[in-house]
This record gives C-alpha cells, structure tokens and sequence, in this order.
C-alpha cells in the first residue's frame, strides 16, 4: 500500500516537543514539567486500551467483507471512494487529494478486508493526534516498522514509548542544540568544499543532483548527533553509507507493499531482496552495538540536571547515545538503545534531505524570493559559515521558507493511526459526525490538509509570506485558523495553523527532533542560497508530474541543478542567466506547476464546501 511511514528553542521559548529549554538552573522543574506536559498532550482519554486480539480482527475484516463485497453498503457516516487500487501505487497521497475533492474531508477507502478512514479535517485531526491520543495507535505503521525500528519510539508498544520518549525528548536540550548548530555548519562546510572542488575541475560550474547532496549532508549530520559516528558521506561511499541507504529503501518499500511477507520467518531466508536486509541489518547492528558498548564502556551516570549543564562546547561526545547512556534513572538495554538510535537515525534523515529539496525547488523558480532571502542572509550572517544561534534567531523570511515548503510537500504526506476503541469525531469541516469502531484504520492526510482550499488562500502557492497574515474560514466549525502570533518559536508550527499545518505532527506523537530539524535545514540552506548560483535544469512541471512517495516525497531521478559560485552585484549584471530556471522574469512560475501536478482550480472548487453543514 502506498501509504507513508511516518514524523525552537532560544533561551525562554518553549518547546512544543515536550520540552521546555529555559535557562539550566530551571532544569529539576522542567523534567517534572516534561511529565506534565506529556500527561497533557495525552489528551482527556484516561486509559490506553490494549492492541486487537486475533479473533477480534477476524470480526473486523468479515465485517469489512461483509459491508463492501456482499451487502455493498457504504459506511454508516462517511462516503466511500472506489477507484482502481494499481492508481494508488506509488501515488497514493496525491490520488488521496482526487478523492478529497469529490468526497469531503472525511471518507473511507476499501481493499480486500481492509477499510481505511481518510482525514484531511484539522479539527478531526487535532483530536486524533492530540485531544483523544491515547485510543489511537500507530497501526500498520508499526506493523511495518517493527522489524526495522524494533521498539523504538516510532513502532513501541504504549508501555516503552512512554518509557522512552520521557527519555529521549529532554536530551533535545538547549545546550545540546546550540553545539548541534557547529555541526551543522561543518558539515554544510564540508558539503560546500566538494562542491566548488567540482566545479573547479567543472572549470566554473557543474550539475548536481542535489536531492543527494542533501541526502549525503543529513546523513552525516544525523550520524553525528545520534551516535557520534561520522559518516562522511558527502566525501565517500563505503558498506556501512550503502547498508544505511538499502536500510532506508527497504522502510519505504516496505511502507507500500501491501503484504508484509517479511513476518514469515523463512522467507527472509529464501527471498533475495529480504536475504540482503538482513545481511545490511546485521552489519549496521554490529556497528552500532560497537558504539553503544564503547558509550556504555565509559558510562558517567548523571541526573539531568547535571547533563544538560554539560560544557557541550567542549565535551569529546555530544550524542543523544552519551547523553542516554549517561542519563541516571532512565538506564535501557543495549537492543533498547539500538532501537532507539536506529529510529532517530531513519526519522531524522531523509526527512531532512527532502525539506532542503524542495525548499531548494521552490526558490530556484522565484528570483524575487531568492533576493530577498539573500539579503536577509548577507545582513544577518556575513560571510560566516559558522553562524551562532542568536543570528539564527534574526532570520525570519528562511524559515518561512522552510515552513511553506514542508506545507506544499510535507514529510512524510500521511500520518498512520488506528482506532484502539469506538470515538466519534467533532464535526469540523465534515458533513457530519463520524463515529470509528476500535480496529479502524485512519490515513490522516497532511498533503491534503496543506493544500485545502478551506484551509488557505491560494493553497498551491509558494507564498511564504502567508505565514505573516492572519486566516480563518468559520464555516469550518471550531477551526481557529492561522494566527502568526501564535508561532512560538523560530518558526511556524501546528498550533499557529490549529492543526492545519503538521509539519512534524501534533500532540504525543509529535516528532521529538523538530527543532533540530529546522535548525540545521536553517543553517544548510542559508549558506547554499548564499554561496551559489543555481539553475534548475528540469521542467518543473515533469517534475510535478512524476512525484514519487514512500515516507517522503521524492523527485523521480533527483533534482538536476547547475550549481555555479554566486556572482556578486556587477558581475551578475553582466550575465542574468545565472540565477533560476528563468530570472528574467520576475513572476512567480511556481504555481502553474503546482496546479497541473494535482488538482485542477476547478476540481478545487468542487470540494463540497464542508463547511457548510
Ligand atoms: C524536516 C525533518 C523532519 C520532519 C518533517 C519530521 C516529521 C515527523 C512527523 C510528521 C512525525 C510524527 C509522525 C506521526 O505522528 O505519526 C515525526 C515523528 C518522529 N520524528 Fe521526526 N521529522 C523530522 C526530523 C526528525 C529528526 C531530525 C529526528 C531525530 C533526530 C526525528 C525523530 C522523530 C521521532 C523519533 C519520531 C517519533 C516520535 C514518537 O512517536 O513519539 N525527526 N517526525
């Protein structure tokens, strides 16, 4: 199925992963703090029900069965799209935003016994992921994931999600961010050294695909922060680089294949593709449980409060693996932390690369912005390429940036869940209120969410400035809109959209490396737009066209750019072709792309207006 997987703070901002990173000293009432704060955002439901019994999924999918095939009744609450399953191949959250235009922001979808709910309704979502958190789990996704991730946050049962997620969100700390952000700047260093190493020998200028690059660059960050282990690959390929690599296809092959064959034991024996991931698996367990052996060999138990006071500027390691090694009180095996680190390291990085894709995609095909954006960036940073978090901080129009291409291609397009018991939903911007039973399966759909035309002006346009004008639409009842006042922090977040926007989802699941995420996509993509000159070489519009999807949204073969040192005031004068696809004329292209790729405007404005009832 082709479903998908998945996933600031400044001194006195609050962090909305569960983690408040004020000064040091408030340490021992922020970790009592991160327990409340979890306790909240696990809603009003008071007690997690347990995952479905054999004879109880026997009775939901003879039910399935039983509605779809023999009595041919749609369900009781929701419309029910029919469609051709090979459709939903590989497209399958772009086909999602078809239905959603002809269904409503609630419908079901039916294949064999399986039945899934899809939502693309920001107040049914805040509910699911935030007010009622706790009848929901993570569903076929953890199904899937399980032999990747083993119990790590994304695929745990209850139990060791809580465990360990009370763990692992406070090793995001202040100081921890802050020494992040010189490897983030290394790394994009190390990045920008081979490239004009190429286009040197490109005697001034060479193609990159640069969906790799940024693949290569969040590998070696991520490496880094997790387990101290650098990668290198944005200078090298050797079998630990290709096994991470194969590892990460496998999630996202594994994420679209409708059978999970790879639980019957010998056919991981037996069936090449599955023979090879184990051999990939063991290699990188190996490696890894190296590292946590050497960590655990040196283990210095500490509270948290000692930990985060750490000089990070200094210490040899500043892993999150140190730190929950060295956290007292929250001691977890080796497979634990295995588990753990493998997950952060899947979670963390394609995730990333695929922000600074598109990010990269958008503003080659807007010279106006592309300006704008340098300028903000020659002001604030100069010519440092080690930027410190305060000038972070001064940059507004690049995470804005940020947050209007993870809005327009957000990673991953879908979030997974499923019903642990029966709930009926608020009416938001449905035609009514529906009512799940426990076993339902939901897609709630952030593709079709960011791209609602209830939802926000002009939906398909890069328009980052949106993320400065306050809107709502009342006829979608109990929606607050987009209110940029209520983006606390460096950038905008689900709470300024009401969960309309869930960049890194919402509530208990929220993604716990949000921040960093958007600190190093800061840093990596101000100093590219800084430093070079880039011209897209491919038809925006085939690109559109021939997005791929797994857990992230991909270009089909990369993204084709020619990359050139950036040429400065005079100089650029002379040749204006250097700039974007097209920078003689100032106008946006992104749109029209945009359009053709998904929906036609006139298929938009027959989304039953939702709002209405
Ligand atoms: C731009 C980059 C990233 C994006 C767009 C992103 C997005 C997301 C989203 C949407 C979720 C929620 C999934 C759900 O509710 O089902 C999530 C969860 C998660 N993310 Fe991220 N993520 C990014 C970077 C990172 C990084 C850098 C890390 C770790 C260093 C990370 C670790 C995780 C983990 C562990 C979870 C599971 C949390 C839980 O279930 O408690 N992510 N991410």
């Amino acid at each position: 199925m082709g479903e998908s997987m998945m996933a600031f703070t400044g001194v006195g901002v609050v962090s909305s992963n569960g983690f408040d990173s004020r000064a040091a000293s408030c340490t021992r009432r922020r970790a009592s703090r991160t327990t409340v704060r979890m306790a909240e955002e696990l809603g009003d439901s008071t007690d997690k029900p347990g995952p479905l019994s054999t004879m109880e999924w026997a009775k939901v999918w003879f039910d399935n069965i039983r509605q779809t095939y023999v009595l041919k009744t749609e369900d009781e609450y929701a419309p029910q799209a029919s469609g051709d399953i090979a459709e939903l191949q590989g497209a399958f959250p772009f086909t999602l935003y078809k239905y959603f235009a002809k269904l409503g922001a609630v419908y079901t979808l039916a294949f064999g016994p399986k039945k899934f709910y899809v939502v693309s309704d920001p107040v049914v979502a805040k509910h699911i992921l935030r007010r009622k958190s706790l009848l929901y789990d993570k569903g076929m996704l953890a199904d899937i994931l399980e032999g990747i991730m083993g119990k790590g946050l994304i695929p745990a049962d209850f139990e060791t999600w809580k465990k360990r997620r009370r763990a692992i969100v406070p090793g995001f700390h202040e100081a921890f961010l802050n020494r992040m952000i010189r490897t983030f700047s290394d790394c994009t260093t190390r990045m920008k050294s081979r490239i004009n190493g190429e286009i040197d020998r490109g005697k001034g200028g060479v193609v990159l695909d640069l969906e790799a690059e940024y693949c290569s660059l969040a590998l070696d960050i991520i490496g880094i922060a997790v387990f101290n282990y650098d990668f290198n690959s944005v200078t090298s390929m050797n079998p630990i680089i290709k096994a991470v690599y194969r590892m990460l296809q496998e999630a996202e092959w594994r994420s679209k294949f409708l059978i999970p064959i790879w639980n019957v034991e010998p056919l991981n024996w037996v069936v090449p593709r599955l023979r090879a991931f184990r051999e990939d698996q063991k290699l990188l367990n190996d490696t890894l449980d190296g590292l946590i052996e050497q960590a655990v060999s040196s283990k210095s138990s500490e509270d948290l409060e000692q930990l985060v006071q750490r000089d990070y500027d200094n210490v040899n390691d500043p892993s999150l693996l140190r730190y929950l090694v060295d956290l007292r009180g929250e001691e977890a095996t080796c497979t634990q932390l295995r588990d753990d680190l493998m997950t952060m390291l899947i979670a963390g990085h394609e995730t990333t690369a695929s922000l600074l894709t598109w990010a990269t995609y958008l503003i080659l095909q807007r010279p106006d912005l592309l300006e704008r954006v340098r300028e903000e960036v020659d002001e604030v940073l100069g010519d440092s390429d080690a930027p410190t978090w305060a000038q972070l901080k001064q940059l507004e129009l690049v995470p804005r940036i940020l947050a209007e291409a993870l809005r327009l291609y957000p990673q991953p397009p879908l979030l997974i869940r499923r019903a642990l018991a029966e709930d009926t939903w608020p009416q938001g911007g449905g035609s009514g209120r529906v009512s799940v039973k426990r076993g339902s399966d939901i897609f709630i759909s952030v593709w079709n969410l960011h791209r609602s035309p209830d939802l926000w002006e002009n939906p398909l346009e890069f328009d980052p400035d949106r993320w400065t004008r306050p809107y709502s639409n009342p006829a979608v009842k109990g929606w607050s809109g987009l209110d940029p006042a209520r983006a606390n922090g460096l950038f905008p977040n689900e709470v300024a959209a009401d969960f309309a926007f869930l960049p890194f989802g919402g509530g208990s699941r929220k993604c716990v490396g949000d921040q960093f995420a958007m600190l190093e996509s800061i840093v990596a993509f101000a100093v590219a737009m800084r430093d070079f000159d880039m011209v897209l070489l491919d038809d925006p519009e085939q690109i559109e066209r021939e997005l791929v999807t797994g857990a992230t949204i991909h270009t089909k073969d990369g993204l084709r750019v020619r990359v050139s040192p950036r040429r400065k005031g005079d100089d650029r004068a002379h040749d204006k072709t250097d700039l974007s696809h097209d920078d003689t004329d100032s106008k946006p292209k992104q749109r029209s792309a945009l359009e053709n790729t998904v929906m036609e405007p006139s298929t938009l404005a027959s989304v039953p207006s939702n709002s209405s009832s």
